[in-house]
């Protein structure tokens, strides 16, 4: 799914009307019938649950009113209440128009505003996409007595105060909702940590905008949901052998840090690689012959940590970091690597930590490698604290830039920008996953999938984060979150990939 900027989706409800013949006032009852029949069907208000809808002058408004005649038509205990304004939006007036007379629709007064018990259902549709300055005033005043009130809050479209797709000062009001209800495509803002008190838990209805204009919008951002993988893996060809997968080289571990290697040479296999190699410390050799027995094992010289690369001549991909420690000596190996590979690298933990601590290196790294640094790695390889979500993710873009890599932001909506400028947004994975070790899982089955030559870089890194994401969602249908565990993630690898294999061409 596409991300659009507001002034991106005030364009695609004017082509919507203008393609299918319809006006925007039947688009605002598509919207309004939307969040209707997710209220009834999501929250299962009783007809006694009072539902107080809080309507600004503009769309949204309307949004609120056309909501508030559908639920009084169906029996609902409906409150409107309206917010004082100079000029109101079309649409807005329309739907005022509409609303049944007997419906208690008041002005909200800052002296009197209005209780709101716990049992209540308040629809915030103050302000959505139309936002354009900080809210102040009475609507300011209105926002703080509703982050106050017990009652659940519904923000329909976005929490009212709340920017679409730009940072705001922190102390700006903003409703605090439980859920907010958007119509047609997620925003950006529902995607940062830093939002996540205001968004709640979201939802996007589809009120059937037309597809073929979002289909011709250029954006720069996209969430990368079912759809947008389904069929991106091929599926194997019934003479595919070993080297059609790729040979893959994985340095990794440390004394007490061999746990990272073996996760990741286990996802790395569930990730369908063809054949992997191992070089790990000395003390490492009995523990990943024994643990993993489908990879090959080289032992360095030394005994504690990685210091030597072997001849890179048979592999398809190399990966490095989990478990690696920083030592010095592993700091020239990772120089040596960076000057010598010629297949895609992925470079996760350690590895980003070393960079990091020698910013030099970062010249060195070849074109299209693939970086998975979570904030405090990203935050080590910038070597400046971001100001806030919107300025990570712009770092992010400019880091993937001027590196030509594609690098990764991991966290609830992993990121991952690519050297032409576009982010794409994970949407699977759960807070499961918080749990040491992920990470090395992700970095082996990324692996698998760059030594895998029938991969674009940009498809080994979507299909890896999304795969993994899924990974841990069927896991935790079995283990619960608390229970996971990083090794519940390599079980699932392959049921995850299996559901994004691309079926065989039928007529
Ligand atoms: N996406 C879709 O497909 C569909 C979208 N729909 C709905 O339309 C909504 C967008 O509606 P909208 O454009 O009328 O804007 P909205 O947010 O109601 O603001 C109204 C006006 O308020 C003003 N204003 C701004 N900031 C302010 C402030 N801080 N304090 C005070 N005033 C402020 C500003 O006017 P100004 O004062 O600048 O002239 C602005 O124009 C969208 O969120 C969704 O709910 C559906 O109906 C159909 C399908
Ligand atoms: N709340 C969450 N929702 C979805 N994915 C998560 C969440 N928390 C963590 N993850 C995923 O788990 C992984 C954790 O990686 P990382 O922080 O490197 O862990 P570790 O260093 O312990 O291996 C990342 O891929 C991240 O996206
Ligand atoms: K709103």
């Amino acid at each position: 799914m596409k991300l659009l900027s507001p002034a991106q989706t005030r364009a695609l409800d004017q082509a919507t009307s203008e393609v299918q013949g319809s006006t925007s006032l039947e688009l605002m009852e598509r919207a309004a019938t939307a969040v209707f029949d997710w209220l009834l069907t999501e929250l299962q208000p009783a007809y006694t649950t009072p539902i107080h809808l809080f309507c600004g002058p503009g769309n949204n408004g309307g949004d609120g009113l056309a909501l508030a005649r559908l639920l009084h038509g169906a029996g609902y205990a409906v409150h409107v209440w309206l917010l004082p304004a100079d000029r109101h939006s079309a649409d807005f007036a329309a739907n005022h128009h509409q609303l049944p007379r007997e419906i208690n629709c008041q002005e909200l007064d800052a002296a009197r505003l209005p209780d709101l018990p716990a049992d209540a259902v308040v629809v915030d549709a103050l302000f959505g996409a139309g936002l354009n300055r900080p809210l102040t005033g009475l609507a300011a005043a209105v926002v703080a007595h509703l982050n106050t009130a017990d009652a659940l809050i519904v923000a329909v479209d976005i929490p009212s105060g709340l920017l679409a797709d730009a940072a705001q000062e922190p102390d700006n009001p903003v409703v605090r909702a439980q859920y907010t209800v958007s119509f047609e495509l997620p925003k950006l803002a529902f995607l940062l940590p830093q939002n996540a008190g205001f968004v709640g838990e979201w939802y996007v209805l589809p009120i059937g905008l037309a597809a073929e204009v979002i289909h011709k919008t250029p954006v720069d951002n996209y969430f990368v949901d079912a759809a947008f993988m389904q069929g991106r893996l091929p599926a194997r060809t019934r003479f595919s052998h070993k080297g059609t997968f790729g040979h893959a080289l994985l340095l990794t571990g440390s004394r007490g840090k061999l746990g990272a290697a073996v996760l990741a040479s286990k996802a790395c296999l569930r990730g369908g690689v063809g054949l992997l190699t191992v070089q790990v410390p000395a003390v490492g050799y009995d523990v990943l012959q024994i643990s993993v027995p489908e990879a090959m094992t080289l032992t360095d010289s030394a005994t504690d940590f990685v210091t030597e690369l072997p001849d890179l001549k048979p592999y398809a991909a190399v990966g490095i970091g989990p478990g690696l420690g920083q030592e010095n000596a592993t700091c020239e190996a990772l120089r040596q690597l960076l000057k010598t590979a010629r297949v895609p690298l992925v470079l996760d933990a350690d590895a980003l930590n070393l960079l990091g601590a020698n910013r030099e290196l970062l010249a060195l790294l070849p074109p299209d490698s693939l970086l998975t640094p979570h904030p405090k790695e990203f935050e080590r390889l910038t070597g400046e604290p971001a100001r806030d979500d919107y300025h990570r993710l712009e770092q992010l873009r400019t880091f993937a830039r001027r590196h030509s890599c594609y690098c990764v932001l991991k966290g609830a909506y992993t990121a991952l920008a690519t050297p032409e400028g576009t982010t794409y947004f994970n949407s699977t994975g759960n807070p499961g996953m918080a749990t040491g070790g992920s990470g090395d899982v992700l970095t082996g089955l990324l692996l698998a999938l760059r030594a895998d030559k029938r991969l674009s870089t940009l498809d080994a890194a979507l299909l890896g984060l999304y795969a993994h994401g899924r990974a841990g969602d069927l896991a935790a249908r079995e283990t619960g979150e608390a229970g996971l565990v990083a090794g519940d993630l390599v079980r699932f690898i392959g049921p995850a990939l299996r559901e994004l294999t691309a079926l065989p061409r039928r007529l």
